[in-house]
């Protein structure tokens, strides 16, 4: 798990350490310049002299990054050459340090981007200090510099992505390497500006959050499934956890079939399906070794399980919505955790009184159609601050948000979050968020000891969002994205498990 920061937050840093500590601002650029030039020198290898650089810089400290990478590169021989972009007049005193001293060392400048062929494509215009749409001279600079052939590397953020959105400023630059400094900006997390970066380095440049605040934002790496308790050796199927699926409607059984399938590849102990009576042969066939329970003893089914999902295919009729709400009551009263999916959400969103029985125990998995009939928020508004959007729904309910999208994000009800960084498109197929549904319970089940309210629920639930984007990567591997199905992720987070046993 690692820290994910705004870019007010980076600022924050940045004069943190120049201001409180006394590093001084130039120290620090020349760390970031000495990173980068590293990544590419590494690319280059033995074909170093041959290199033919373009660093295209802005006016402010992120083209005094660029500045200083061309002047590093040029010393050490390769063919670096400079574009200045923007209005001298506005140049930022370390900027114009920069210009001073690469004209020292006479680094060539050119202000025309084809004078020559360039291998490399360095994008310094813009990084945290971008506030606003890029329109004009920028906006013709970085159409041109995507149309140009050569390995395209941004500086902290490609120029136009929005640093804390993700979101695309006007126009952005296409890079295939981004060398972020300090930390990962939530922008580099996010879509569209996870894809815009390629491949991101965090390098360290000597800032570091020594000002005490609390971290609120992380990313979530397969590295991090470590964290996944083991499995206790003298366990049985009752310590493992007994989940209960309140899944499936009439001609809606296979919902229910996926997340079962779910909590089973996270190694619960049992798992009983509440579905009407027409389901209990199909889901008794495909899944065996899932309970079946089709009658009105709703009681005693809560009292058997010790986590619930709720709303997998369960359908709108008011049949639904009787049970959907006797389940979140009692969940409520009784304290135990509860994950409300699918139609569970919508029933929620035609039912806002229901917003009572949520709390801390409860995890919301809405993907963007339903935290949208939730919220009443437009997609496009949504998915123009998906960690806001998120973490709104945590405030405003008390419970854990799990808004699904290409990149999912978790938020706790006390403003942390974490943006999972597994997973990829293969995911997005029929049943996918089912099989979720129940890794999520199934990741509550891990620990039975600890009492609801001493459970940390959001960042388990982190945990299983990267779990089942782990999964769903192990499915592509295996299927290929087109070709994998929901229920070849369930298969896929059992081999992570599996890949995490010393067995
Ligand atoms: N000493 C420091 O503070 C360090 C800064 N670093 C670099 O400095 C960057 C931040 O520098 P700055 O704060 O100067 O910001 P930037 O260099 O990212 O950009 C700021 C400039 O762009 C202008 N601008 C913003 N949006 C615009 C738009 N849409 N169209 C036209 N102009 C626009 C601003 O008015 C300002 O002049 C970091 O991303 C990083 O690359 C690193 O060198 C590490 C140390
Ligand atoms: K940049």
């Amino acid at each position: 798990m690692k820290q994910v920061v705004t870019c007010q937050e980076m600022k924050f840093c940045d004069s943190y350490t120049i201001e409180r500590m006394g590093v001084p601002s130039c120290v620090l650029m020349e760390r970031a310049a000495l990173k980068v030039v590293e990544e590419l020198e590494k690319r280059f290898a033995g074909e170093y002299k041959k290199q033919k650089i373009l660093c295209v810089c802005g006016s402010g400290n992120n083209g005094g990054d660029g500045v200083a990478i061309a002047r590093i590169l040029h010393q050490h021989g390769c063919q670096s050459t400079i574009y200045l972009a923007g209005n001298p007049d506005h140049r930022t005193e370390e900027m114009q340090r920069q210009c001073q001293i690469a004209a020292n060392y006479q680094v060539p400048v050119v202000n025309n981007l084809h004078s020559e062929e360039y291998t490399t494509i360095v994008d310094a215009i813009f990084g945290v200090g971008l506030t606003r749409e890029i329109k004009g001279e920028y906006r013709d600079l970085i159409a041109e510099l995507n149309e140009m052939s050569g390995w395209k590397v941004a500086v902290d953020l490609p120029s136009g992505v929005d640093g804390d959105t993700g979101a695309e400023l006007g126009i952005a630059f296409h890079a295939d390497l981004t060398v972020t400094f300090a930390f990962r900006k939530a922008g580099l997390c996010l879509y569209p500006g996870r894809k815009l970066a390629g491949q991101v380095i965090v390098a360290d440049v000597g800032i570091y959050r020594e000002d005490g605040a609390e971290p609120k934002l992380f990313s979530m790496e397969k590295s991090d499934l470590r964290e996944l308790p083991e499995k206790e050796a003298d366990g049985n199927k009752g310590t493992f956890g007994k989940i209960l699926a309140v899944a499936g409607s009439s001609g809606m059984c296979g919902a229910a079939f996926l997340s079962a399938s779910g909590a089973f590849a996270t190694g619960v102990g049992m798992v009983k399906i509440v579905t009407p009576e027409e389901n209990r042969i199909p889901l008794q066939t495909m899944l065996p070794e899932a309970m079946i329970s089709c009658t009105d003893d709703l009681e005693k089914d809560f009292d058997w399980c010790d986590v619930l999902v709720i709303g997998p295919g369960i359908g709108m009729t008011v049949k639904a919505a009787d049970k959907v709400q006797f389940f979140l009551k009692k969940a409520k009263q009784e304290k135990k955790p509860v994950v409300l999916d699918a139609d569970g959400l919508n029933l929620l969103a035609e039912n806002p009184k229901w917003k009572n029985y949520l709390d801390s125990h409860v995890i919301l998995t809405p993907h963007m159609g339903e935290m949208s009939r939730l919220t009443g928020k437009s997609i496009r508004e949504l998915k123009s601050d998906r960690a806001g959007a998120a973490r709104a729904l945590a405030a405003e309910t008390g419970a854990v948000c799990v808004l699904k999208d290409a990149c999912t994000v978790t938020a706790a009800p006390d403003g942390r979050a974490w943006i999972s960084l597994s997973g990829n498109a293969g995911m997005a197929t029929a049943g996918s968020g089912d099989v979720l549904s129940g890794v999520l319970a199934g990741m509550q089940a891990m620990y039975p000891e600890t009492p609801v309210e001493e459970k940390d629920t959001g960042f388990y639930a982190a945990l299983g969002v990267l779990l089942h984007g782990a999964g769903g990567d192990q499915a592509a591997v295996r299927k290929g994205m087109a070709g994998m199905k929901a229920g070849d992720i369930a298969c896929g987070v059992a081999e992570i498990l599996k890949e995490q046993q010393n067995f």
